[in-house]
């Protein structure tokens, strides 16, 4: 099939060819009834359904290609959209791939605080986030008369910074073509910044890092590989991220709704329950609903019936807690879809 002439008239989503937002991604897509059959090894899939094309993406470079305006939709995490500095407009929260970015040093090394890892190597994938930081911390320490710049040279690693306003060359070699392409910003920071694509964590066991900067979720792999936390840069999940100008924006809308839809359906369930009338004010504080809650009233004298949207986090305190008040029948039912015009 000859896909490229297949595109024109379609509107492209981009969505991570692999790694930890693929499932969920999938299960999104699923979920909004967006269908399609992707061929053994083919990076883009048409939709049978709607007038749209996946194009499964490194999810570093979905904010690029969105960005750019080549691509009008796609899903990436807020750490990449920030990395990557790229133009595009964050439509919601998808409620997967949470995680904090962290500077990370050797749990049994004597570097406690981010500023001693001033003028000495670090290893990331997310460079420009982390030029930036360093790029701040420097600054901070030179305001305060604590000369990272100075600290890196006394280290024998150089520190080379140049005079205000020069290109820091020695730091410009050391670093990695990504870092200075992306950012343009590197020049005048003494920290050495090295991009690597993964397994970050090995860095500094390897003795090619001082610290490292990494996303960390549970902790597992920062722990195995005998590190710790010392500063958190950014807190991040996946978000759906749409171009200035997509090609067509109803269906753009369409989607969008869709997505919300089950990102809502996901996140809360229906609880059902029969109080009497005299306790009904103190159990709505409870479930208040998303805007309000449902209040029917019963065949019996006194008694009705409540229906609200809780939050599936707390639905176990939420049930005791009715249970307390003196609430009966209390029914949890998930939701298996749902439209509200309402955020997330
Ligand atoms: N441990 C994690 N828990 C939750 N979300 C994560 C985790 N690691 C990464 N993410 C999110 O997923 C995005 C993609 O990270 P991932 O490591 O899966 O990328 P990848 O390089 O495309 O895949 P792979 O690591 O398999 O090569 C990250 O930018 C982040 O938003
Ligand atoms: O805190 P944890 O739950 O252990 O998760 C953190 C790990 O997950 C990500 O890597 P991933 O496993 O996706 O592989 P990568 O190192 O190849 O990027 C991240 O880069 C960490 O290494």
């Amino acid at each position: 099939m000859d896909l490229v002439n297949h595109l024109s008239d379609r509107l492209l989503f981009a969505v991570p060819k692999k790694g930890r937002l693929h499932e969920n991604c999938l299960d999104l897509l699923r979920g909004a009834d967006i269908q399609f059959h992707r061929h053994n090894r083919l990076d883009i899939a048409l939709c049978i359904n709607h007038r749209i094309a996946l194009v499964f993406l490194p999810a570093a470079d979905i904010p690029v290609f969105v960005g750019e305006g080549r691509v009008d939709l796609g899903i990436t995490g807020q750490d990449q959209v920030a990395e990557s500095q790229a133009g595009v407009e964050e439509l919601m929260e998808l409620g997967f791939g949470k995680c904090k970015l962290q500077v990370q040093v050797p749990e049994k090394g004597p570097i406690q605080e981010p500023k001693e890892l001033i003028g000495k190597n670090i290893v990331t994938s997310f460079t420009l986030l982390a030029s930036e930081y360093f790029a701040k911390l420097e600054a901070e320490g030179a305001r305060s008369g604590d000369d990272g710049e100075e600290r890196g040279r006394k280290e024998g690693r150089g520190g080379g910074g140049g005079r205000e306003g020069e290109l820091n060359l020695d730091v410009l070699e050391k670093t990695t073509p990504r870092a200075v392409s992306r950012t343009g910003k590197v020049d005048g920071i003494v920290t050495r910044i090295k991009y690597v694509g993964g397994s970050v964590e090995a860095a500094c066991a390897l003795g090619v890092a001082d610290g490292i900067i990494d996303l960390v979720e549970s902790g597992e792999t920062m722990k195995a590989a005998g590190l710790k936390p010392i500063a958190t840069i950014l807190t991040t999940g996946a978000v759906l991220i749409k171009s200035k100008h997509p090609s067509n924006p109803a269906l753009v809308k369409t989607i969008e709704s869709r997505i919300r839809g089950v990102i809502v359906a996901k996140k809360y369930v229906l609880c059902t329950y029969n109080i009497s009338r005299d306790k009904l004010a103190v159990a709505t504080k409870v479930t208040p609903g998303k805007r309000a809650p449902t209040i029917t009233q019963l065949e019996e004298e006194g008694w009705v019936s409540v229906s609200s949207m809780v939050d599936k986090s707390s639905i176990a305190t939420v049930m005791d807690r009715l249970e307390e008040i003196g609430a009966e029948d209390i029914l949890v039912t998930q939701i298996s879809n749902s439209r509200s015009t309402g955020g997330v």
